[in-house]
């Protein structure tokens, strides 16, 4: 069961990582919801953020801490985000919320990425979670047919559009023993804008609730 205490200790907690005049990466999710609310206690003494969604731009922007563009920011210091599961590694399965392509993009230009958690998150292997991938809509069936092949269950997440303009297919009933292995494979499937693996790149620091593990 997900923790909602846990989760505010983890967003609350995640505050000892940034640094006066810092461009903070922001993650999506109810997690992240605490920890944009505990930033806005600071917003005086940070520059601002770059966001990985529209919902969480419209809650930073709520609290009247400016959100700039990526490109023209740079490298940022540190990545704020939560995960669906994570394992011993700091590995991550991320994306329930479909915001997967935009965390990748700024976990990538992150020096550091903390992940914010609470502990039903934590798992010995990923994969009990449903692995979202984004998909260009006209490849859905394309992209399906070939995790098909590679022993999987794909479900395609029927309603939702992503910031993007694209598609989740959730995928059920991977052991997934090589995460970089699968990361690396699903990546190179035509029609697959991004993988909610994040095992190439992993978290840096994970707090589970207020402790770092
Ligand atoms: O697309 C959504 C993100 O990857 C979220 O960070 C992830 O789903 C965890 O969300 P929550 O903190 O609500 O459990």
């Amino acid at each position: 069961m997900n923790n909602p205490n846990e989760k505010q200790l983890a967003g609350e907690a995640a505050l000892r990582y940034v640094e006066d005049g810092a461009i903070v990466g922001v993650g999506t999710g109810s997690t992240v919801a605490f920890f944009i609310d505990a930033l806005a206690g600071m917003k005086d003494r940070i520059k601002g953020a770059v966001s990985s969604s529209e919902q969480s731009t419209a809650r930073m922007k709520q609290h009247g801490i400016e959100v700039f563009d990526l490109n023209a920011t740079g490298p940022i210091g540190i990545y704020i985000d939560g995960a669906d599961e994570c394992d011993p590694h700091k590995r991550l399965i991320k994306g329930g919320g479909a915001a997967l392509t935009r965390e990748k993009i700024v976990a990538a230009a992150a020096q550091k990425f903390v992940c914010i958690i609470d502990s039903s998150k934590r798992v010995d292997v990923l994969g009990k979670f449903p692995l979202p991938i984004e998909v260009i809509p006209m490849a859905r069936s394309l992209v399906s047919r070939e995790i098909v092949k590679l022993g999987g269950q794909p479900v395609w997440r029927d309603g939702v559009t992503t910031d993007n303009g694209n598609w989740i297919i959730d995928v059920h009933g991977w052991r997934i023993t090589d995460p970089v292995g699968l990361e690396q494979q699903l990546n190179q499937l035509a029609g697959v804008v991004t993988v909610g693996l994040f095992a190439q790149r992993p978290a840096d620091v994970v707090l589970v609730g207020d402790k770092e593990i």
